[in-house]
């Protein structure tokens, strides 16, 4: 898959077929629209482009929600639509000046003249332009004059689409991993510097790689415990096998915490990792946080937790 961060570096596409979205998640429900993608550009010989927007257009919109949390990062969304054999991902910038264009010129300068789409694909719900005035009727009547296919993408799978990015996104929360893996069709996961913490965790016997989230965009889980496992990406972008570990998300009430973190006990192993990144796949939620009357409860539960995690994970 090719990746173009502007539309003026895009070559010209052979017989376009095209869809437009944010795909937030690349879950279950976002592969039928890119198997009709794959299956129309495979009838007619063409290529699979997307088009996709950057920051997410409910950021940039003032009205919109500023601190919604997405379920993947940018560079998230690349990686996973790349794993779906899609032949070209455009990220268009959303700027104030991109979105208050009209939506004739969105139709005209932006998607005809920029991509010469031989097929759209698109939802009965897909709105463009300033004030998301366009909509599906106005690409039809253009589609019939600039000559491009117009086809809908099914009504359902739009509407489970949406329903579905809302329960991933309500199941990471509330540490329903099952929902959220299954409708994910991979296990959720997020990125993490580690960074310097009490220097308590190794004198308990369970050093822990305290994690700072770096993009503040990202949708993190619930407070929790959970089975883990872990990639430790250093310096040089080398990426770890999968490690097995376990999970602390909150405010670590037995030592008196207020303050959220993330930290991650990683079984098996013993190196200094801080400034690297961990990428976490989180596989199980297994308790709430509690506060222990004391260190020595609270290591007692380490060791269960621990147990419990390689039950889950398998040993
Ligand atoms: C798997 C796991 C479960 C934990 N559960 C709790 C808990 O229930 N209550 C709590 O107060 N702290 C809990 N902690 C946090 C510990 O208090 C923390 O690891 C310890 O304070 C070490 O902190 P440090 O890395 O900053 O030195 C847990 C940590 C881990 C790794
Ligand atoms: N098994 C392990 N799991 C997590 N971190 C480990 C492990 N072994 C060594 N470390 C290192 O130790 C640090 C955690 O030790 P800890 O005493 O909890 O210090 P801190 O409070 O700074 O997190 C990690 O950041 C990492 O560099």
């Amino acid at each position: 898959m090719k990746v173009y961060f502007s539309t003026d570096t895009i070559p010209a596409f052979q017989k376009a077929v095209v869809t437009i979205g944010t795909f937030d998640g690349v879950h279950t429900g976002h592969k039928s629209i890119l198997a009709q993608l794959k299956q129309e550009a495979a009838r007619i010989g063409g290529e699979t482009v997307i088009i996709t927007f950057h920051p997410h257009p409910r950021k940039v919109i003032v009205s919109g929600q500023p601190g919604i949390q997405l379920i993947n990062t940018i560079d998230e969304k690349i990686e996973l639509l790349h794993k779906n054999g899609i032949d070209h991902l455009v990220v268009v910038p959303f700027t104030d000046e991109f979105a208050s264009q009209s939506p004739e010129a969105y139709i005209e300068q932006f998607l005809v003249e920029k991509f010469h789409p031989h097929t759209v694909i698109i939802g009965y719900d897909h709105r463009f332009g300033k004030n998301r005035q366009g909509d599906y009727k106005l690409l039809e009547d253009y589609s019939a004059r600039l000559g491009f296919n117009l086809m809908e993408i099914p009504a359902h799978v739009i509407n489970d689409n949406t329903v579905s990015s809302t329960r991933i996104r309500e199941a990471v929360l509330m540490g329903n991993t099952d929902a959220a893996n299954t409708l994910l069709g991979y296990d959720f996961f997020f990125e993490g510097t580690v960074v310097d913490g009490n220097k308590l965790g190794r004198t308990l016997g369970y050093p822990t790689a305290n994690l700072r989230i770096e993009n503040e965009e990202k949708l993190i889980p619930g407070n929790g415990i959970y089975a883990v496992e872990v990639e430790v990406r250093n310096k040089k972008n080398e990426i770890s096998t999968r490690l097995k570990g376990m999970m602390s998300i909150g405010i670590r009430p037995t030592i008196g915490g207020t303050d959220r973190v993330i930290e991650v006990n990683i079984f098996d192993f013993n190196a200094d990792i801080y400034g690297t990144t961990l990428r976490v796949y989180v596989k199980k939620y297994l308790r709430p946080e509690v506060k222990f009357n004391g260190l020595e409860a609270l290591v007692e539960q380490l060791a269960k937790d621990k147990e419990d995690t390689l039950k889950v994970l398998g040993e």
